[in-house]
């Protein structure tokens, strides 16, 4: 089958490497021609373990070509996969101009029937609208059928998920095209569900919101487990074992991040007002995920106002919204950083994907400094927080550190130290719902 994926972003990339190693004919288009022309030279864009490897393998296979010209690209492929981002607007909508593009680019080239798959993530409705707006554009429904292909994958581990979907989501009114779709999925032996667009769109939603909610829940307890003593990485245990709740996406910390949960939990929010439904428990979910970082900062500040003299030398261990990947996107961390600059000398930044400072959203922040080692980070410094659970620091010797930093308080962001082991150390340890 020729296939031709629109976006080379995270999803759009990773899609086009797996199906191409399926044996598919496949043509990765994107705007960007700097991503297309790593791409070309067998280098991923961004940080992806094993997808890295795999596109090594497929390049010089002829089965995988990447362009920047994406009128020949929709013309050459039978499927066309939509990958394209849907960020946020400033009121919480989801922001469809890169799709309205690409649907303008395919009235404009289209010669023959084509299957469009929207992995993107888009609103309800998106995908009826979609399928009318082509059919207007282009004079005939006859040349095409639109079907909603919500995208699971998670950053950090993109090539297991696709390989091995949990299920693949096909929405439609179309049997014609949720059968080549079918066909191209099965090798990947996932249960389908296949439905209409709006269904299979509020999937997609749901879910990721169900998630977020989890986590935001399992934070609110954290504050509790916090005032009363206990430890919420027991309670969240001792839940987890019922399988009616599950123990995955119940880890207390200083809140969710990345290009996903955040947006599209106000992508729903806004959906279900439109609709004059007032989303209650996800106006929560935001809220708790909002005030998170400043609430253990509030409790780190405490700290150092009663040990250290101000303006302080901070450690920031982290800067990614989690570990294995570079994606910086509405991380935690970068909400941290910005609300303890006015107050600091310095900021020290330890990420593995970062080596500079342009790499950070501070290219120009005299007060940002970017480090190598954990030593040169943690050298007098007043305070270090853990935002990003990153292996490497799950090797950092603690009490080699104390005589190292100013001050050896540490605020664990993501509970990634054992509380007793951090007081052996000797270092003033704050973790988030843990006696400490
Ligand atoms: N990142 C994830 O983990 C993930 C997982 C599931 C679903 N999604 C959803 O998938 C979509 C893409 O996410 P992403 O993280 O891959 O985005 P991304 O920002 O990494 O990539 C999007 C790509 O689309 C390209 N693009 C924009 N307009 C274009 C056009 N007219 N023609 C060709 N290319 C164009 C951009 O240059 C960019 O490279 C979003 O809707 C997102 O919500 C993302
Ligand atoms: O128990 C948990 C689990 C996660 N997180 C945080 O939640 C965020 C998101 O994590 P994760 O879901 O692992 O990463 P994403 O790559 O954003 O993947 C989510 O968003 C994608 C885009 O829609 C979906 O495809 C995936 O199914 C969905 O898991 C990160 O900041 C994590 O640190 C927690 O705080 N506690």
């Amino acid at each position: 089958m020729k296939i031709t994926v629109i976006g080379s972003g995270y999803v759009g990339t990773t899609t086009a490497i797996v199906l191409a190693s399926m044996h598919h004919q496949v043509i990765s288009a994107d705007v960007d021609r700097g991503k297309v022309e790593k791409l070309r030279r067998g280098v991923l864009p961004f940080v992806e373990s094993g997808l890295d490897k795999l596109l090594c393998e497929m390049h010089g296979s002829g089965q995988l070509e990447f362009t920047s010209n994406i009128e020949a690209a929709i013309r050459d492929g039978q499927v066309i996969i939509i990958t394209v981002g849907t960020p946020s607007l400033p009121d919480g909508r989801a922001d469809l101009r890169y799709l309205q593009t690409v649907a303008d680019t395919i009235a404009g080239s289209i010669n023959e029937y084509k299957v469009i798959a929207v992995k993107s993530t888009v609103p309800v409705g998106t995908n009826r609208w979609l399928s009318e707006y082509l059919a207007e554009k282009i004079g005939t429904a006859e040349l095409f059928d639109v079907v909603s292909n919500p995208e699971f994958l998670r950053e950090g581990s993109a090539l297991y998920d696709t390989l091995h979907p949990e299920r693949t989501v096909l929405g439609g009114n179309s049997s014609r095209a949720m059968a080549i779709l079918q066909e191209i999925y099965k090798p990947l032996d996932s249960g389908f569900i296949l439905t209409d667009w709006e269904t299979a769109e509020l999937i997609k939603y749901a879910s990721n919101a169900f998630l977020a909610t989890k986590i935001s829940f399992i934070n609110e307890v954290a504050r509790t487990a916090d005032q009363v003593g206990a430890d919420v990485t027991t309670v969240a245990r001792g839940m987890g074992m019922d399988t009616r709740i599950g123990s995955q996406f119940l880890k207390a910390g200083i809140g969710y991040g990345g290009s996903c949960f955040p947006k599209d939990v106000k992508a729903l929010i806004h959906t279900a007002k439109e609709l004059g439904i007032d989303p209650k428990i996800l106006e929560a979910v935001e809220a708790v995920n909002r005030t998170q970082t400043e609430y253990y900062l509030n409790k780190l500040t405490d700290v150092l106002l009663a040990n250290a003299k101000k303006p302080w030398t901070i450690a920031v261990l982290g800067l990614t919204f989690k570990p294995d990947t570079d994606d910086q996107r509405e991380s935690p961390a970068i909400r941290m950083v910005e609300q303890l600059l006015e107050h600091c000398i310095e900021i020290r930044i330890l990420d593995p994907t970062i080596q500079m400072p342009t790499q950070t959203p501070w290219p120009d922040e005299p007060k940002i400094a970017v480090c190598s080692t954990i030593e040169e980070t943690l050298s007098a410094a007043d305070a270090a927080i853990l935002c990003t659970e990153w292996e490497q620091f799950g090797k950092i010797n603690w009490k080699e550190t104390v005589p190292i930093m100013r001050h050896p308080i540490l605020l664990d962001g993501r509970n990634y130290y054992e509380p007793e082991h951090m007081k052996a150390a000797g270092i003033h340890y704050i973790a988030v719902g843990r006696r400490s």
